[in-house]
């Protein structure tokens, strides 16, 4: 596949770049006026338009005439394996109640758990399939999903099993996090280390021995796992070669960061409360910060200080969250937007942010992220846009015309 007359070919990172931090975040390489040739499902060779080898110039091609083309959006954290939606809290949530509130009342993670537990795993496939289908439409080329409202042993393996069936299903690279550590289920409310217990000795040896899971998440927050219930999984999870990603300080600041990275997780996502001993303890780490704003914005809770992270040369990675209960949403546009809007970010740092780093993020940025010769040809074009920050100015509308995946259009 030949594309020409791209307005601005975006991402053009060197290949060697694995992930961008401090000043490196506002460095959005872009040709303007460019051809871009695909070959095998790999990015073959680019240029200018001006210098177009003749010998490519017989090859049929998509005309991109006023149009950018940009690496696809790598959303490395979401949930997007469930059972039911919950807008029953979104009502309680209009009416003043808090994640805690909802959560405490049987709501949150405990109510999404029970309806899972009550979904087969062709279910549970079928409305993934429809939620990632949609997000690959939105310009999403790589994903990685949670298990996490299991909660039982055979529950969290459903869920990995799903996981692994959209693995195979899906023309996209999709990384799995194993997180049964994401509530107490009601059963062991009062026995914590009981729980802990079924993780550690039942759950992971089964799903290391059926290689269901890349990563280990804990939700590490008070009213669910605490530092020290945190560092015991971790550490259960690291004896499988499960390396962490977890849930930090979305409600408070709770040492989950300072956790995290002693067990050199490779991310820390959520962040909305940070002060600066979280930032220290990042800033001398491989340990990509993982920002949700969409989670901010339908939470109605404090937005991720994205400036600081990045004046401290720590890694900052954009995601959805895509979950029933905090964020019902799979758009990385909007992500990107509210990156800027909201996190500050500049639009070049945002989609830094949304492609190499997030790639970064899943352990992918060698094949994903970047426009470079011999990465995976995941990409979208625009339709006509005046300029790269059009795309998050523009919220809520979609810029994305053709979405390419393996050098093919995907029509979902
Ligand atoms: N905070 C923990 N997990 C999800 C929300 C889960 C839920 O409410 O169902 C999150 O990332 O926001
Ligand atoms: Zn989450």
């Amino acid at each position: 596949m030949l594309i020409t007359n791209i307005k601005g070919l975006v991402g053009l990172h060197p290949k060697e770049k694995l992930v961008l931090r401090g000043r490196e975040m506002s460095d959005l390489p872009i040709l303007e006026n460019a051809w871009l040739l695909i070959e095998d499902g790999l990015i073959k060779d680019f240029g200018k338009m001006s210098e177009i080898p003749s010998s490519i110039l017989h090859l049929p091609s998509t005309d991109a005439e006023g149009r950018y083309v940009f690496p696809s959006w790598c959303d490395s954290h979401t949930h997007i394996v469930f059972a039911a939606s919950r807008e029953e809290e979104f009502a309680m949530k209009i009416q003043g109640k808090t994640y805690e509130e909802i959560a405490a009342a049987g709501g949150g993670i405990l109510n999404s758990a029970a309806k899972l537990q009550n979904a087969t795993e062709d279910e549970l496939f079928e409305s993934a399939s429809i939620r990632l289908k949609q997000m690959i439409l939105q310009g999403t080329g790589a994903v990685e999903i949670k298990s996490g409202y299991g909660l039982t042993v055979e529950s969290e393996i459903k869920m990995l099993r799903v996981i692994s069936r959209l693995k195979k299903a899906f023309p996209i690279p999709i990384k799995a996090t194993f997180l049964a550590a994401h509530a107490y289920p009601t059963a062991f409310k009062d026995n914590h280390q009981g729980y802990i217990d079924l993780i550690i000795n039942e759950m992971l040896p089964k799903i290391a021995a059926q290689k269901l899971a890349d990563y280990i998440d804990v939700f590490c927050e008070k009213g669910f796992f605490s530092v020290e219930e945190t560092d015991q999984i971790l550490k259960a999870g690291a004896k499988y070669g499960l390396k962490p990603k977890i849930h930090a300080n979305q409600l408070s600041v709770s040492g989950a960061v300072e956790v995290a990275v002693k067990n050199k997780a490779i991310s820390v996502d959520h962040l909305e409360e940070t002060n600066q001993e979280t930032i220290d303890s990042l800033k001398n780490s491989n340990t990509i910060a993982t920002l949700l704003p969409s989670c901010s914005f339908y939470l109605g809770i404090s937005f991720a200080d994205a400036k600081s992270l990045i004046a401290a040369d720590i890694p900052v990675a954009l995601a959805t969250d895509f979950n029933p209960g905090s964020t019902p949403s799979g758009n990385m546009n909007f992500v990107v937007s509210l990156g800027c809007i909201k996190l500050k970010m500049q639009p070049e740092q945002a989609v830094n942010a949304a492609i190499l780093n997030g790639a970064a993020a899943m352990e992918i940025s060698n094949d994903y992220g970047s426009i470079a010769v011999g990465k995976r040809a995941n990409l979208f074009i625009t339709k006509p846009m005046p300029s790269i920050a059009y795309l998050p100015y523009s919220f809520g509308e979609t810029q994305i015309e053709t979405i390419i995946l393996n050098g093919e259009i995907y029509n979902g």
